[in-house]
């Protein structure tokens, strides 16, 4: 007995291991593979659900295609941990998420066998269909192997691949992982649609595999399926069946989310993601900017029916939860389908309904066409609740929100707002909820900030910033929270202090005037400083001929900020109280 009680998972060096055991030892090995999975996830945190429901299905999956060789992709990425146990990584799960540790989806530069980085949903059956045409152009006997969930099956881009797939010879087997949820339950037709076909995963037995060859296996994609995805015999025979069979083919396996923990079986939805379990005492958590956003949304859509709630499978995320028990008719799950979620809004605001898109950033990049082509360009009412707008912190930079600044701004009528407290955000949706156009609001992840300065008036004008302290030689222009960072140097520089609220339109009028009476203007935004609106202020005050002030912009520098810790992303992109004054000092020293 090894010293962890992992007779066989501690004995693994890798896949070439995995497949030297016998076919009635996998059984324990899924066993130790839970046993630890669930054991180091309460340690570090992180995405716990999804992964203990593919444990049989991973095991499956290299006892039988002789990975790396075979390409294996995980969409989404975060059911990925057995898989970074089993490929070499167990080592290495104890710094899970962590600045410098493991990734927490799988990463090319990380492992061989990570064959395509995921994190956003959907994009497996199109990178995996890919490299099955180059081992075909290649001559090379390798298989494409795509493991993609029910979830995100919902997008869009699922189906062009699916499409495509169907009508070319390349081999590649496509796993839809069904466990009947996204993070919350599954919504729309096809979550109907199989549900139709599956009984619960544990009435289902080995000759339960019904080979259906419906549509789309008369038209070049075989459908097996669907297998009960906790049964590692049937699993195995099933893939060694379908590994000898050549061109595209689709396997539909019936799992449990949570599978093997009784208390994330009973609850998927708050098992999809756990914080670690930390010795101390919980700090109080303050609500968060998602919490208020939520807050916010149940009072305005009481005074107005026209307000139509909307959000793309991400109800706990953005905080719909109240919205969405309290106003049901105008609550809108669209599964992950954010290109649709955008139009969709659009074709609510040409009726007269006001729709609230609530959206992560980094998910609006999906929707980005839709926004500029069907929103803006039409000028229509549509207000966006923009969500972990800035650095996100543990799932690094898959997720980081931080393009949506430089994208917007480019939008012609588009208004953009940063709000810097939890007070200003309510204050600046409803202003943007009444304002009849595109409008969009972003802040980040992470507990709301409280109001830096008190005793101001809210008026919200359009295009308007708040001065929230007058200095004398240095103004600090900050775009949405870094406030706060603003006003803790602030003495120390003698600064004036700038709330600047809008993005897009920015007050360019005090703008002139900070640039007539201040040397050194600093713009501080949570975004990509490359086509930031630190930019746009930047070349506007160097085409004033009558002030010589100098502009120094900060915000994320263009580089791809790794996973770790929220505190740490802004300390390696100066985006502190310390980093902004060090910036400022060495720009003074020059
Ligand atoms: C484009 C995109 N939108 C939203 C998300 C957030 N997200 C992460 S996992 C998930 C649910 C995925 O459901 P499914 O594919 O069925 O996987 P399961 O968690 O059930 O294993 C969602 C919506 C994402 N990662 N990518
Ligand atoms: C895997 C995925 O995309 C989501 O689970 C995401 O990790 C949620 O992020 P938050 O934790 O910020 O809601
Ligand atoms: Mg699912």
């Amino acid at each position: 007995m090894s010293d962890t009680g992992n007779n066989i998972l501690d004995l693994l060096s890798g896949p070439a291991d995995l497949r030297r055991l016998k076919r009635e030892q996998l059984p324990q090995l899924a066993d130790e593979l839970r046993g630890f999975l669930i054991e180091s996830v309460y340690q570090t945190g992180g995405h716990l659900g999804a992964g203990l429901g593919v444990v049989e299905l991973t095991i499956a999956l290299h006892y039988v295609f002789n990975t790396p060789e075979d390409r294996l992709i995980w969409d989404v990425g975060h059911q990925c941990y057995p898989h970074k146990i089993l490929t070499g990584r167990k080592g290495q799960m104890a710094t899970l998420r962590h600045t410098g540790g493991m990734c927490g989806f799988p990463l090319r530069e990380e492992s061989e066998y990570d064959a395509f980085g995921t994190g956003h949903s959907s994009t497996s059956i199109s990178a995996a269909l890919g490299m099955a045409m180059a081992a075909s152009a290649k001559g090379e006997n390798r298989q494409a192997i795509a493991v993609i969930g029910d979830g995100a099956m919902t997008a869009g881009q699922a189906f062009e691949a699916l499409n495509h797939a169907a009508c070319v010879q390349a081999n590649l087997l496509v796993i839809l992982n069904d466990n009947d949820m996204s993070i919350s339950p599954s919504v729309g037709m096809l979550a109907k649609y199989l549900r139709g076909l599956q009984s619960d995963v544990d009435e289902m037995d080995s000759d339960s595999v019904v080979h259906l060859d419906g549509s789309l296996g008369e038209r070049g994609m075989s459908i097996t399926g669907p297998v009960p995805g906790h049964h590692l015999p049937t699993l195995v025979d099933t893939l060694q069946k379908l590994k000898e069979k050549l061109g595209p083919k689709l396997l539909h396996v019936v799992t449990r989310k949570g599978r093997g923990l009784s208390e994330a079986e009973a609850d998927p939805v708050r098992y999809h993601a756990v914080s670690k379990v930390s010795s101390s005492t919980p700090k109080d958590k303050r609500p968060t900017w998602a919490n208020r956003f939520g807050q916010w949304l149940c009072a305005a859509a009481e005074s107005d029916d026209r307000l139509f709630g909307i959000t793309p499978a991400m109800r706990e995320g953005s905080d719909l939860i109240q919205f969405s028990e309290r106003f049901p008719s105008r609550y809108c799950d669209v599964a992950i389908a954010e290109q649709h979620a955008v139009t969709f809004a659009g074709g609510l605001a040409c009726e007269g309904m006001k729709p609230v898109l609530a959206i992560y950033s980094t998910f609006l990049q999906r929707g980005y066409d839709q926004l500029i082509h069907d929103i803006a360009l039409q000028n229509l009412d549509v207000l966006f609740a923009i969500d972990r707008a800035g650095l996100v912190g543990d799932d690094g930079p898959t997720h980081h929100g931080i393009f949506d600044i430089a994208a917007l701004r480019a939008v012609p009528n588009m208004v953009l707002m940063a709000p810097s407290d939890e007070v200003e955000l309510r204050q600046i949706l409803s202003f943007g909820y009444d304002y009849s156009g595109p409008a969009a609001v972003r802040y980040p992840r992470g507990e709301a900030s409280l109001p830096v300065v008190s005793g101001l008036d809210f008026l919200v004008e359009l295009g308007k910033a708040r001065v929230l302290r007058q200095g004398d030689n240095i103004a600090l222009l900050a775009f949405g929270p870094l406030v706060s960072e603003a006003i803790k140097i602030a003495e120390q520089l003698s600064a004036t202090v700038i709330d600047m609220r809008f993005i897009k339109p920015y007050d360019q009028t005090l703008v002139a005037e900070l640039a007539a009476s201040h040397s050194l203007l600093v713009t501080l935004e949570e975004g990509a400083a490359k086509g930031g609106i630190g930019e746009e202020v930047a070349n506007f005050v160097h085409s004033l001929e009558e002030s010589n002030a100098q502009v120094l912009t900060m915000g994320v520098p263009d580089r791809f900020i790794p996973h770790g810790s929220r505190s740490d992303q802004l300390n390696q992109c100066h985006l502190t109280a310390e980093g902004i004054l060090e910036a400022i000092t060495s720009r003074l020293e020059g």
